[in-house]
């Protein structure tokens, strides 16, 4: 019965395919046929008000800026997912329409498979016809301006096959491919029999591939994956079979607090830490992580930034989930759509801020990018490219008009690189230009009227000098402490020096994560971060990345710095030497 129905919407899919007008186009060296699409369906006409809010919908603008066709158009960024169907609707396709839905991008659908699964296990698979999964590939393809595919379960060599050859005839922005193999029940349900193709075929054409430890091991016939190190090798074996980047996923690490993935460009490496929540309720986050990472390379951003923006993502849903319950096998599926009820549930607090953001925290000063003879914008971008894991923009100055100005230009500039962009003490301008959040000092704004007036999500940071403020910061409900001037500046007046013995109290009394500030540059980094207290999570600097001639010079060298001392052991939050970027000035 079930392939009767498919054979009669195969003709169907048949008929209405041939009414495209095909144009003969080329990109990344393949000849396709390009349709132009009349369907006013995939357009939004602005004229219509769109109410897109929040960080994301920003995100979106500013990534569809350089997509619109004309005033009135926006186009929709668009994953098409080819994967298996999960009657449980965790993981597979449900799990990946969600992950899109959840981060505002369209998702159209090519199942390969359809799975009849529960929290408890894997009952059956059912394969879709070869024929049939090329006739849903064709149809989507040739009409529906698709911007990034990511693939899931594709359960046979001729379905991988059918797959390579459609996108080379259909070649899109990115492809990410989640080389599914096994559920997370532990059902197999891709057998080897994929892995040579996977090899030969898919992975040399993968912009990402994001297998778990089993995966990888797999694919690399079945050498041992089972720590950090065999990490950092089995993705360098894997980048030499041909994807641009390789993540690989080390939720199943033994012996590990952090959930660690490591991600490798070819260059770099990336350890990207998160904390491992406990829950039962994790069915799915594969395909979800990989649906998030393909969501936000449709925006138009960077794989390092979406590869963030994705974990991020993950681990907010799992916390929010944690305790529901669906079904009563051991595995449960997680809630996506936390977004749409947050605000309704006031108490939850979603966890926006990573704190090794506070690596290299790069605080601007318009008196000194002016004397420079540059924009407070141009001196963010050359500090994003140095390395800067976080943005202050502490304009003193400034008129209120000018400094929101800046900020819309600045946040435009973090968001597409995934850097968290803060305002010094003006809350008014952070509400006004949607910024992830505010430090304040302990004359400014109270930390806890500040997180009122900017709800739970938006990060807070407080300037401590004392164990008292520390503890004082932490029940108003900050994210984060300044503690400073560690050492003399001319930067703030009049400001009290707490020295090496003053930060190392402060962070001792502090439940927050601290960064360190005050006369901190190149020669002084390394005995900062030398303390020796584990919540000391980075410094925080202004003249000696911004009072310079060239900022990306500087920043550059405070970065690699602070890669060699104590907290640059692991690359946490590192970036990648852009040794080709001129100096902008
Ligand atoms: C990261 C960080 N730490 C401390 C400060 C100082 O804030 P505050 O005490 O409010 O002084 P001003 O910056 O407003 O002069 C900071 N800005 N950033
Ligand atoms: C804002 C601030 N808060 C404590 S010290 C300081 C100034 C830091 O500037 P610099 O890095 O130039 O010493
Ligand atoms: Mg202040």
């Amino acid at each position: 019965m079930a392939s009767s129905a498919f054979h009669t919407a195969s003709l169907l899919a048949n008929k209405t395919n041939l009414l495209s007008t095909p144009i003969q186009a080329s990109a990344k060296g393949y000849t396709r046929n390009l349709r132009v699409s009349h369907s006013p369906s995939i357009y939004l006409r602005t004229q219509f008000s769109i109410r897109l809010q929040g960080f994301a919908a920003m995100q979106e603008k500013a990534a569809c800026a350089s997509t619109l066709s004309d005033d009135s158009e926006m186009k929709i960024p668009h994953v098409m997912t080819v994967a298996g169907s999960d009657s449980g609707a965790g993981a597979g396709i449900q799990a990946d329409l969600k992950a899109c839905a959840a981060n505002r991008v369209y998702c159209s659908t090519v199942i390969t498979a359809v799975t009849a699964q529960n929290t408890v296990g894997v009952q059956g698979v059912s394969n879709v016809p070869e024929d049939f999964v090329a006739a849903q590939l064709k149809s989507v393809l040739s009409d529906m301006q698709v911007d990034v595919v990511k693939t899931g379960l594709l359960p046979s060599v001729g379905i991988v096959k059918i797959l390579c050859k459609i996108l080379r005839e259909f070649p899109v922005q990115a492809l990410v491919v989640d080389p599914v193999m096994v559920s997370t029940s532990g059902d197999v349900l891709a057998g080897p029999s994929v892995l040579s193709v996977f090899r030969e075929e898919l992975l040399p054409m993968a912009d990402i591939i994001t297998p778990n430890l089993k995966e990888a091991s797999a694919l690399l016939d079945g050498i041992r994956v089972e720590t950090v190190d065999d990490m950092h090798s089995a993705a360098r074996l894997l980048h030499n079979m041909g994807p641009k980047n390789v993540l690989i996923k080390g939720g199943d690490l033994p012996n590990s607090s952090d959930a660690v993935d490591i991600l490798y460009d070819g260059h770099n490496f990336y350890e990207l830490h998160s904390p491992r929540i406990k829950t039962r309720n994790t069915h799915g986050t594969g395909c979800s992580l990989a649906s998030c990472i393909a969501a936000e390379l449709a925006k138009g951003y960077q794989v390092l930034s979406a590869v963030k923006v994705a974990k991020r993502f993950i681990e907010s849903a799992l916390d929010y989930s944690k305790e529901i319950v669906i079904g009563n096998g051991p595995q449960g599926p997680f809630d996506h759509l936390l977004r749409l009820k947050s605000h309704s549930q006031d108490c939850h607090r979603l966890q926006p801020f990573n704190p090794s953001d506070l690596f290299l925290y790069a605080v601007t000063d318009s008196g000194m990018n002016k004397k420079w003879g540059r924009s407070i914008a141009d001196a963010v971008k050359a500090a994003i490219e140095g390395g800067a894991t976080i943005i202050q923009l502490r304009e003193k100055d400034a008129e209120t008009k000018d400094f929101l100005e800046s900020a819309k230009s600045c946040l435009k500039i973090c968001q597409s690189h995934g850097v968290p962009l803060l305002i010094n003490d003006r809350i008014d301008v952070a509400l006004a230009c949607d910024a992830d959040g505010v430090h304040v000092g302990q004359s400014d704004m109270p930390a806890c009227v500040a997180r009122a007036l900017l709800g739970p999500e938006k990060i807070i940071g407080v300037s401590c000098k004392t164990p008292e403020q520390a503890r004082q910061a932490w029940a108003d409900g900050a994210d984060y402490i300044g503690c400073g001037g560690v050492y003399p500046t001319n930067t703030k007046e009049n400001n009290i020096t707490v020295g090496l013995d003053g930060l190392k109290t402060v962070c001792m009394a502090s439940k927050l994560p601290v960064v360190a500030i005050g006369g901190i540059g190149v020669s002084n980094a390394r005995a900062v971060m030398e303390i020796g207290t584990t919540n000391l999570k980075g410094i925080a600097v202004v003249s000696a990345l911004f009072d310079q001639e060239c900022v990306l010079t500087e920043t550059r060298k405070l970065h690699a710095m602070l890669l060699e001392s104590s907290i640059g052991g692991t690359l946490t939050n590192s970036r990648p030497d852009s040794d080709m970027i001129s100096c902008p000035r």
